[in-house]
């Protein structure tokens, strides 16, 4: 059942993400320059900077969405193309028109036209799944609401059910948290939590520093270089987040 990717070994030697060079650029300046990162996988890996750091055009130049000038890109190993069914992406909601006519549950069955394709109708099963991952966000209950009568929050949990669909070994959240209230961003990263423990490999924007101690392992901190990277415990430090936020950061 499911797709094929499902089986990649995310424990296989090597990093779930690898990045080597990569630039950036709108027009001509430079959003991201000369990045090198590597997140290991089975990690729940936070990046975070400053607004206007290049943390969502990162996500969107690792996932070949933006063309960057320069750059080398892995996943598991392999190239992007070989790698798109085993990556769930999920951007920020505000990039979304949720006054579109559609329901909860057909936003999360959306999850499953990359292992359809576009003209196969999902059946039953599909239904199930999509059914299943709005259970896993404790949304099942809004499977035949209309997105635009949802709030942000139900919103932001519908999304992460339709990353969660795919059943993908890597996943990547822009913001799952952001303009949700604190219960609900408990519910979501302690969702993203049992995902990691599951051997999935989590790669988030994160935009709240009280919290991310709390319950990420990984950290990239971006500010349009990476100003460092590694184990959380061993880089969110003071002096790395002043490197990373500059004066923005109060004592
Ligand atoms: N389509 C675009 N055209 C031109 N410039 C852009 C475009 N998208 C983003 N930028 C610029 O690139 C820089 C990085 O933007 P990006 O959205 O990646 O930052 P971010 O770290 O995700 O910010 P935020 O925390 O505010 O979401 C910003 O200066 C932004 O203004």
């Amino acid at each position: 059942m499911g797709n094929t990717l499902e089986q990649v070994d995310t424990h296989e030697p090597g990093f779930a993400l690898h990045v080597e060079d990569l630039t950036v650029t709108y027009g001509a300046t430079p959003v991201l320059w000369d990045i090198d990162m590597d997140i290991p996988p089975g990690v729940m890996a936070a990046v975070i900077g400053p607004n206007g750091a290049g943390k969502s055009t990162l996500l969107k130049a690792v996932l070949g969405l933006l063309k960057p000038v320069a750059g080398h890109i892995r996943f598991l190993g392999r190239p992007l193309s070989e790698m798109r069914q085993a990556i769930a992406y999920s951007p920020q909601r505000q990039s979304v028109d949720w006054d579109f006519p559609t329901t909860a549950g057909d936003v999360v069955e959306m999850g499953l036209y990359g292992e359809l394709g576009w003209f196969k109708r999902p059946n039953r099963e599909h239904r199930a799944r999509a059914l299943a991952a709005l259970q896993e966000v404790g949304m099942e209950a809004f499977a035949e609401r209309q997105i635009s009568e949802l709030s942000g929050g139900q919103q932001q949990r519908v999304f992460i059910a339709r990353a969660l669909v795919q059943n993908t070994p890597i996943i990547i959240l822009d913001e799952p948290t952001a303009g949700v209230d604190v219960t609900t961003e408990n519910i979501i990263l302690e969702l993203m939590k049992r995902l990691r423990d599951r051997g999935k490999t989590l790669i988030v924007v994160h935009h709240d520093l009280t919290n991310v101690q709390a319950h990420f392992d990984w950290l990239v901190m971006l500010n349009v270089q990476v100003v460092a990277q590694g184990p959380l415990n061993e880089i969110f430090t003071e002096e790395n987040l002043r490197a990373t936020y500059g004066r923005r950061l109060s004592p």
